[in-house]
Order: structure tokens, then sequence, then C-alpha cells
């Protein structure tokens, strides 16, 4: 299944490896495209060295890469995991994102018992770490009483797959509930208790601005971050974004303050699109595109052909400043009906989406290094001496190679090691899917 074999030995040379320059530090070659040439010295399972190609010592075993590219461990830095795979048991017959709210409510009453989101989230996490993910974010529906079930199997997965997969949680509430004080009071201390942030998706409330304060002094007196699902409709009336940038500059909020989606800034008029975006790069907000969720549900409208793509201005965003990363969002639910939580198919679809080609020189930022800076984790998503080996393997050598085939000939390396690449089989999922 792999496209070579890995040396044998704790102590060996990947030679003639291509890398993502944006991901590596400690090492400046002449770079094309963005992709450098280095000799990687792979030792006590850490990348003990990165060396000008040819200048490892010779005595080491080696592994010839031909130029084939290597890349860090990847980061997800916005998923569902505890809404995945429910698809076949809960299906949104119109692909909107009404018909995903209103299935995704009815499974989550009827199905969502501990070992049900267990099961699910434990195919998702084999699943993201077979393909080379180290780093994941996760929503949690945070809807009483499921966010007691979800938080208390959440922390149990964060502990069993410690040295696999670092897990985050945002505890994804119904913004209204800001304003009941118990029941707001008991989703705070429950995502306290488990390390979580706060979020909820913002869309155009009575008390909007009462809420967002509210939710940011909750979040400051609780020493946690924010993670927003911010605008994912068409709606030109709707810039939530606005506000949320202005109510963390008027708070002083000096927590992390992360946005998902902001789909409708792209149906702004220009000017304040950009009076907009230099508020969110005042603000010091990051952007999460989550690009193959937004095409898939927005601008569908039965029996006619989608006219825009449904993502963020990424671009503009970018140039102002602002921290931009990418990531899968749902995967097989009503949400989305497909995906599989592979970085490199998130990369993929993301560079033609949203244009992130010519030149592509620092693409592979938005699933390693920015995402990880922004989760809090700048000791991952890059290769640097001293650091763990934790890399992905390519036959590809270049950019239209790696981005035209899926990649499933890579190799995982975790601590310097090959690991297990074989995906969870969907049966697996049967007893719980089936019931
Ligand atoms: N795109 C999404 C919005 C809200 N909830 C989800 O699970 N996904």
């Amino acid at each position: 299944m792999s496209f070579c074999e890995l040396p044998d030995a704790p102590h060996f040379v990947l030679a003639n490896a291509t890398l993502p320059a944006v991901t590596v530090e400690g090492f400046s070659g002449p770079a094309k495209e963005g992709l450098v040439t280095a000799d990687l010295v792979i030792g006590d399972g850490k990348v003990e060295s990165v060396l000008s190609p040819g200048t490892a010592p010779a005595a080491l075993p080696s592994l010839d890469m031909r130029d084939g590219m290597v890349w860090p461990c990847l980061v997800d830095m916005h998923t569902h995991l505890d809404k995945g795979h429910i698809w076949e048991r809960r299906r949104n017959p119109d692909g909107s994102f009404m018909g995903a709210l209103e299935n995704v409510g009815a499974d989550r009453a009827a199905n969502w018992s501990a070992d049900d989101v267990r099961a699910r989230m434990e195919f998702s996490l084999k699943t993201a770490y077979a393909h080379g993910t180290k780093l994941i974010r996760t929503h949690l529906d945070s809807i009483p009483p499921q966010h007691g079930i979800s938080f208390e199997v959440f922390s149990e997965l964060k502990h069993d797959w410690k040295d696999r997969i670092a897990l985050q949680a945002v505890a994804l509430l119904p913004l209204e509930s800001v304003l009941d004080e118990t029941v707001f009071g008991d989703i705070v201390a429950v995502t306290k208790r488990h390390g979580g942030l706060l979020g909820g998706a913002t869309r155009i409330l009575p008390d909007f601005e009462k809420i967002l304060e509210t939710l940011f002094r909750a979040a400051a007196d609780n020493g946690l971050d924010i993670d927003l699902h911010v605008d994912e409709t068409e709606d030109k009336q709707v810039l939530t974004l606005k506000t949320i940038a202005e109510t963390k500059l008027k708070t002083g909020f000096d927590g992390a303050v992360t946005v998902g989606h902001c789909c409708s800034l792209a149906r702004q008029d220009d000017d304040l699109a950009k009076q907009t975006i230099d508020l969110v790069a005042k603000a010091g907000l990051s952007v999460v595109s989550l690009p193959m969720c937004n095409m898939y549900l927005q601008d569908r409208h039965a029996g006619r052909t989608p006219r825009w793509r449904g993502v963020t201005l990424f671009h503009e965003l970018a140039a102002a400043g602002v921290k931009t990363a990418v990531a899968s969002d749902n995967t097989r639910d009503p949400f989305y009906a497909y995906g599989d939580l592979d970085g490199v198919e998130v990369f993929r679809e993301s560079v033609r989406i949203l244009h992130l080609d010519h030149p592509l020189d620092t693409a592979a930022r938005v699933v390693t290094t920015t995402p990880a800076d922004i989760l809090g984790r700048p000791d991952i998503g890059r290769i640097k001496p001293g650091g763990p080996a934790d890399l992905i393997l390519f036959s590809a050598r270049r950019w239209s190679e790696f981005l035209s085939r899926p990649q499933a000939d890579r190799i995982v390396m975790r601590n310097g090691m090959g690991i297990d690449r074989r995906l969870p089989d969907y049966r697996d999922l049967d007893p719980i899917l089936m019931k």
C-alpha cells in the first residue's frame, strides 16, 4: 500500500526529501515554489537534524526519497466529531442548512448516548490518525443535557488518545441560552471542567449584543477561549462578524477568539467587506474556512445550479494580517454527506475552491503551522531539529503531482516509526447505526 519501505532502524536518513519551506524551522535552502530539498536525520523518534541534500552521515541507513515530499503531521482545527458518521441513520433529504439542523437535532435526541457518541468519535479519530493528523479541535453540540454526555466522552477519549492525537473541544451552545443564568452557568462549568472553549453559532437574535457581551464576560471570568460559528449564510443582511470584532475590542477580552465560516462576508459590497476585514484584523480574530462543507450547504436551492462557492474572503483576510486556516468541518452527517478527516483532501479541495494556487509557495501553512498557532500549539505542524519525527511521506515531488492524486500510498510516521495506515471499516459502525 505504501509507496516505499522505511528503513528498519532507529537511526536513519530520509535523503533527498522535498519539504514545504513554510513548515521547516532551523533550515533554509534554495526554494522553488516554496519547496526546499533536504536530508532529514531521524534518531530516537525525533528529527535529529535537517541538512543540505547529500550531506547526511553516509554510515547511517538511508531511504532515498527521490525528491518525494515530507510534511509535518496535520492539524484539523474545526470538526464535529460528535455528529460524525450518522448519515446512514439520519440523512439530510434536501442538503440544506435547515435540513441539517433539523435532522441532527432529531438524531441527537433519539440516539446520542455516551456509547453512541464514543463509537463514532473513536471511528473518526482512527481515521484521522491513519491519514496523518495530530491535533484536532471539535465542536460538541451542547444543548442540555447533551453537553454533560458528550464532554465526558470527549475527556475519556482525550486521555486515551493523548499520545496519538491532541484534542480540544468547544461547547457549541444555543446562543439564546447565554441569557439564562442557570443553563449557561452549567454549560460554562462543564466546559471549564473539561478544559474546553465556549462557542455557538451566531445569527440575528434579539439582544445579540448583550448575548455576546455576556459570553465574552463568562469566558474572561473563567479563563476560556472562544470559537464561534459565524454568518454561515448567503444572506448579506447577516454580518455578525462585525459585532464580534467590536465586542472583542470593546471588552478588551484577552483570550483567543476564532471565527469559523464567515460566508456572508463574501456577499457584502466591497466597502463594507473591507471595513469588516480591517476590524477583524484590529481585533485579532483568527478565521477558519470550511470549504468543503460551505460549498455543499451554501447556495443550494432545489433545481437550481449553485452560482457561488460559499467560502469567506480568505485572501483578503490573510492580506490584512488575519490568521487564516482551513479545516474539515462535518463528516458524513446532515451538514456534509461526505468527508474522511483527511487533511490532504481538505488541503487539495481548499486549493481548488479558494484558489490557494499560483503561487502555492506558502499554501501548506493552512493545514499545518497556522492552525497549530491558532490553537495555541506552535510546537505542532512543523519540521524542526529536536522535534518529534511525526511526519508524512509522499511519493509526489512537486505541487501538481501532490494535488492531482489522493496520496493514498503515503507513509505516516509517528515518533520515527511508520504507523498502520489501514482505515477503520464502516461495517464497524453497523451495530450502532443499524439498530
Ligand atoms: N456547518 C455546521 C454548522 C453548525 N453545526 C455543524 O455541525 N456544522
